[in-house]
């Protein structure tokens, strides 16, 4: 699991060491690294490192040092340097002086544009850590004219380091070299960041617990049940389903395929498309009413089954059960509108929310605004219940505090029905008993991964991503062996 810290811990983190490492040493531990990446993407992209031409973009703080100092590593490599300084006068003195005494030049924001035009990297030192907002026009102007690939150091100027927001001009990346440890941001903004690669500067071990975390395939390969010689359907877990109607019967038969693909355990369906699901999945044993289903291990409740007083009672029966549920679609419309419906709950039994932007506004009250950590914690904690905020990149957080965030494989979820087959794999990895935070963060992934599989590079359906399920399981399972 990759842990992300905040810039607040990472700067503390980073006082803690400063103290006992010698005057300059991390920025060029941090630099080193940097100019090693600089001149892998030059030999990838060009085929060579040296005489090749490399622009720096320096801005006013330590990012710009960072920058200043690669470049002097990059001189020792044969690379022509030229370092534009958008605030001459607080450019990093030391850096500046090392990328000097290197035989880098140093070019006016005037002349810029003809070493811009020319180069073969361009290293963005703008800003780091300590950015507010969007480029300044200056800074904007600069970036607007760049055709070279673009490094970007410790994160990409203009995104927020904490939220991944990006509200105005802003640095898109081939490769972003962050050091020490990674930060939301790089979760958070996958387009912008490019590929990430972190150097490590000893700052591990002061950094504690993490603010944040990344499932690797790995992980949910060593969650994901399997089943062993002394398995049976029950032991895999019994996952009932109740959604969609007689009418739009889709979301039933979305979220019963993702189940049965999902684990090897058992799947019941409970509701008015129960004819539909049964010749669609055989194997599944479909009743009209939730009331005769037969034991579950979990409860997956809501999609298509409306808002009206059926689907509230329905959603309260569930809750009552005792096993774990995961509220989606009009489920979650209906605990918005009538949160004392939630009362037929035993506070214990574990409770899984998936609202996307619109459903968190009527649970919340609020929209969930740039900072989507935030905003998936304070649903937790309010409705203390695992919260699962759909978006670009979903975000997962338990009301103890524990947060992830699942880094999408391109756009290919944006699909009708998608969210159906995201709660049928929660709603079965919760029957075999994990964890409700693993549940939520493993079966985003292979949801994701199964998006990207069933897309390949061209747009994908709903049932494109049920079929997928497989496949993608069997990624996971090889990740898990590789690891
Ligand atoms: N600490 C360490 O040991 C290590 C630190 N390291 C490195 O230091 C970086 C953090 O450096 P930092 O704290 O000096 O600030 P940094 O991010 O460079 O910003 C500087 C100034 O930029 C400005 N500015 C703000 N917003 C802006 C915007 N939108 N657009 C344009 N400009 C903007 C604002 O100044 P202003 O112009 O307002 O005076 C702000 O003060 C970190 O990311 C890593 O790269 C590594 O070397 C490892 C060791
Ligand atoms: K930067």
């Amino acid at each position: 699991m990759l842990g992300i810290w905040t810039t607040e811990r990472i700067r503390a983190a980073e006082d803690r060491l400063l103290a006992v490492t010698p005057d300059g040493e991390l920025m060029r531990r941090a630099a080193f690294g940097l100019a090693t990446q600089v001149a892998d993407l030059l030999a990838e992209t060009t085929g060579s490192v040296s005489g090749r031409r490399a622009v720096l973009l320096v801005g006013s703080g330590n990012n710009g040092g960072d920058a200043l100092w690669a470049g002097a590593f990059l001189r020792r490599r044969g690379v022509a340097v030229s370092a534009v300084l958008l605030k001459p006068e607080k450019a990093h003195a030391a850096g500046l002086a090392a990328l000097r005494r290197s035989g880098g030049r140093v070019v006016s924001l005037e002349d810029s544009p003809q070493w811009i035009d020319r180069a073969d990297v361009v290293v963005d030192g703008i800003v780091g850590i300590s950015a507010k907002g969007p480029l300044r026009p200056d800074a904007a102007k600069l970036v607007e004219s760049v055709d070279a690939p673009i490094v970007a150091v410790d994160l990409p100027s203009g995104v927020d380091p904490d939220t991944g927001a990006v509200d105005g001009p802003h640095v898109t990346a081939t490769r972003t070299v962050t050091f020490g440890a990674l930060k939301p941001v790089h979760a958070l903004a996958p387009q912008e960041c490019g590929e990430v690669v972190l150097v490590d500067i000893g700052l591990r071990p002061s950094l504690g617990e993490p603010d944040l975390r990344q499932l690797e395939l790995a992980d949910v390969a060593a969650v994901w049940p399997i089943p062993g010689p002394a398995d049976d359907k029950y032991s895999q877990g019994v996952v009932g389903i109740a959604a969609g109607s007689a009418t739009y019967p889709g979301a039933a038969v979305l979220a019963s395929g993702s189940a049965v693909h999902a684990t090897a355990g058992m799947v019941r369906y409970a509701g008015h498309a129960a004819e539909v699901v049964r010749s669609r999945w055989p194997e599944i044993v479909a009743t009209g009413s939730v009331t005769d289903a037969g034991r579950v291990q979990a409860w997956v409740v809501g999609p298509g089954i409306g808002t009206g007083a059926d689907g509230r009672e329905l959603l309260r029966h569930v809750l009552g059960q005792g096993v774990p549920v995961c509220a989606d679609a009009d489920a979650t419309t209906i605990i918005a509108r009538d949160p004392d419906v939630l009362d037929a709950r035993d506070p214990d039994t574990p409770l899984v929310l998936t609202p996307h932007a619109g459903e968190y506004e009527r649970l919340m009250g609020r929209k969930p605004g740039a900072d989507r950590l935030t905003a998936a914690r304070e649903a937790a904690k309010k409705y203390n219940a695992v919260v699962l905020l759909k978006g670009h990149c979903t975000v997962v957080a338990a009301p103890d505090g524990r947060v992830s965030v699942n880094t999408p494989r391109g756009s290919w979820l944006a699909t009708a029905g998608s969210g159906d087959v995201l709660t049928g794999l929660i709603g079965s990895l919760l029957a075999a008993g994990l964890d409700p935070w693993l549940a939520a963060s493993a079966g985003a992934q292979v949801h994701s991964l199964a998006g990207a599989l069933a897309a390949e590079g061209v747009p994908t359906s709903a049932s494109g991503i049920v079929d997928a399920i497989p496949s993608a399981l069997r990624v996971v399972r090889a990740a898990g062996r590789s690891s």
